[in-house]
């Protein structure tokens, strides 16, 4: 059903191409037909050649014909093969735009983690193989389906016993096939749950390496790689073993058409049932029509493979595009943040659970808790980067979803721990498209304790990041993404607080960047180091999606609840660190 769906896919959105498929197909239907009729006039002329009064004038005719076909064929071939990869490259265009359309209207929480390289290799390279099953396989397949329609039907015209005889091993042949892929589905899913394991424990075998050398795993990840490989390669022997028989004797089957007809056609030209030019047409047109009957079974075992890239991009369709919002901010906000009675989830499972909590404008909220709260997704959800299903969350009492994602942008600036840089300027990664002046680019990078750093680059300002430019270290990624969000100056702030800073200076210059960043502002900070957030005017500590208490720093310690346990437990975290050092 998957494949039949994805082959309708693919027609339906090659639109006004399909009518350019439809003749690549019909021209190559007729092109193979063509290639056999070659043999037929050869077979004619060599009648012609044994008569006894040779007439070499219509030998000489036949000759041209022949001649004459293998240049149609050539030139209808070449026509098929024209019109095939113009609607293949113009399908491959339409499924490219059709994808990056629907992703531009996603949620930004789509491209976090891992999703991002997934999607270049489905418009990459998952949509390029399409170009191999358009161009070359559809025509190939309506040649492969016609041809031995037209030819069986034609022998069975001239004697339907003789061409029934050639049948019954294509019939076994059949059936036996069938039985096989019966059997195999088990085996087929086993084989693909092993492939992405195999997959898996490479890119984690790759990816892992520093971490594993640096915690001398690469001998325990080594066996790892080695064992699923080893499983892999036995599984293939394994599967080999069970359908290589039954393949030989079907592929033997098919090829023993001829077998078949070889005999019982003497024996009914014994019997004078047909006369010897009949026998001779059977012989050449049956080893065609058995070549093409092969052809077409083997297209059968391809064809989910070869449109695996159309099915993933209707995969990409079908993610759940954004509501989109049309409501301009048009004078300055001032920031309140309502989240009303909210519930999320990204899969099954609900990760924020009917949370209800107000900040008010200008004021400090840390969000903190165990490791998989939610205090992320949370800060995540005022920049729409997924929608809640249930609940609002309101910017100075207008739902978010109805902003205008534009001027939700401008009022909300994230600073997270995973700062994108763009490979241009440092001037361009502050500015980040904004009509900002070169002052105003310094004076925000002194207040985010970047501009000295800049100052020392041999090319100050415009000094290239990226690939070919310099590298940064964590630590002053930060800055530039703090230089950013003070010259954006937007009255609400998320910060991702950072888990661990390079040294002590890039630390106290992050605080001070950060301290600069948040006066005046709404900001939620996602906080990992307790000690950073003791000023907050609000602590909200998240428990399982939940919020279990809320206060300031003085009354939650008083409180003796969950806040004072992760206090105990990051005072004896940071005791042991020091301990150890
Ligand atoms: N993109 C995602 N897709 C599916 N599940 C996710 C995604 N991001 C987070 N989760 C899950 O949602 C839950 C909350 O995660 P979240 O990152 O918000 O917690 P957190 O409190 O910020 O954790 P930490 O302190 O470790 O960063 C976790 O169970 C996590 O596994």
């Amino acid at each position: 059903m998957k494949k039949k769906s994805n082959l309708s896919f693919l027609l339906e959105v090659s639109g006004k191409e399909k009518i350019k498929l439809y003749i690549a197909a019909i021209f190559s239907v007729i092109s193979s037909l063509l290639g056999i009729a070659p043999y037929i006039f050869m077979y004619n002329i060599i009648l012609e050649i044994f008569k006894t009064s040779v007439d070499y004038e219509k030998i000489k005719s036949m000759a041209i014909i022949v001649g004459v076909i293998v240049v149609a064929r050539m030139v209808i071939f070449l026509a098929s093969g024209v019109f095939s990869h113009v609607a293949a490259y113009t399908i491959l265009y339409e499924l490219r735009m059709k994808a990056i359309n629907h992703i531009s209207k996603l949620n930004m929480g789509f491209f976090t983690g891992h999703t991002i390289g997934e999607i270049k290799k489905t418009i990459n390279e998952d949509v390029e193989k399409l170009e191999n099953f358009i161009a070359h396989q559809i025509p190939d397949l309506a040649s492969a389906v016609i041809t031995p329609i037209v030819v069986i039907t034609y022998l069975l015209y001239l004697n339907w016993k003789l061409a029934l005889v050639l049948c019954i091993p294509i019939v076994l042949g059949f059936i036996l096939q069938m039985s096989m892929f019966r059997g195999m589905e088990g085996m087929s899913n086993q084989y693909h749950a092993l492939l992405k394991k195999l997959n898996a424990t490479i890119i984690q075998y790759i990816n892992g390496m520093n971490v594993m050398k640096a915690f001398n795993l690469s001998a325990k990840s080594f066996k790892n790689y080695k064992d699923t490989t080893k499983e892999y390669a036995d599984y293939w022997i394994e599967m080999t073993m069970a359908y290589s028989p039954k393949y030989a004797i079907f592929l033997v089957l098919i090829d023993s058409g001829l077998l078949f007809m070889i005999p019982i056609g003497g024996i009914m030209l014994l019997n004078q049932t047909i006369n010897v030019s009949t026998y001779i047409i059977f012989l050449i047109l049956s080893s065609n029509f058995l070549i093409s009957f092969k052809q077409l079974l083997e297209f059968g075992a391809q064809f989910s493979l070869l449109l695996e890239g159309a099915g993933k991009v209707r995969e990409i369709l079908k993610k759940e595009q954004q509501v989109k919002g049309n409501r301009r901010l048009n004078e300055k906000i001032k920031g309140k943040i309502e989240f009303n009675n909210i519930t999320f989830k990204y899969d099954k499972e609900e990760v924020i659970k009917n949370l209800s909590l107000t900040i008010e404008p200008n004021s400090i909220v840390a969000l903190v808790g165990p490791s998989g709260s939610g205090k992320t997704t949370l800060g995540q959800l005022v920049g729409r980067f997924w929608d809640v299903k249930e609940g609002s969350i309101t910017i100075d009492g207008i739902n978010i979803k109805e902003i205008k994602m534009e001027d939700l942008m401008d009022n909300v600036s994230f600073v997270f721990q995973n700062v994108f840089m763009l490979h241009d300027t440092i001037a361009e990664n502050i500015k980040m498209g904004s009509n900002k002046s070169t002052e105003e680019i310094i004076e925000a990078s002194k207040k985010a304790q970047i501009h000295d750093f800049i100052m020392s680059l041999p090319n100050g300002y415009d000094t290239l990041l990226g690939e070919e430019g310099i590298k940064l270290s964590g630590g002053e990624k930060q800055r530039i993404s703090i230089a950013r969000a003070i010259l954006k100056d937007s009255p609400i702030i998320i910060l991702d607080e950072v888990t661990s800073y390079s040294d002590v200076e890039n630390e106290s210059k992050i605080q001070q960047a950060l301290r600069t960043l948040l006066r005046g502002k709404t900001a939620i900070i996602i906080a990992h180091r307790l000690y950073t957030i003791k000023n907050a005017d609000k602590i909200v500590v998240l428990n399982e999606g939940e919020i279990v208490e809320q206060g300031t720093h003085d009354f939650l310690m008083n409180k003796k609840g969950l806040y004072r346990h992760l206090w105990d437990l990051y005072d004896y975290e940071v005791l042991e660190v020091e301990r150890g050092a």
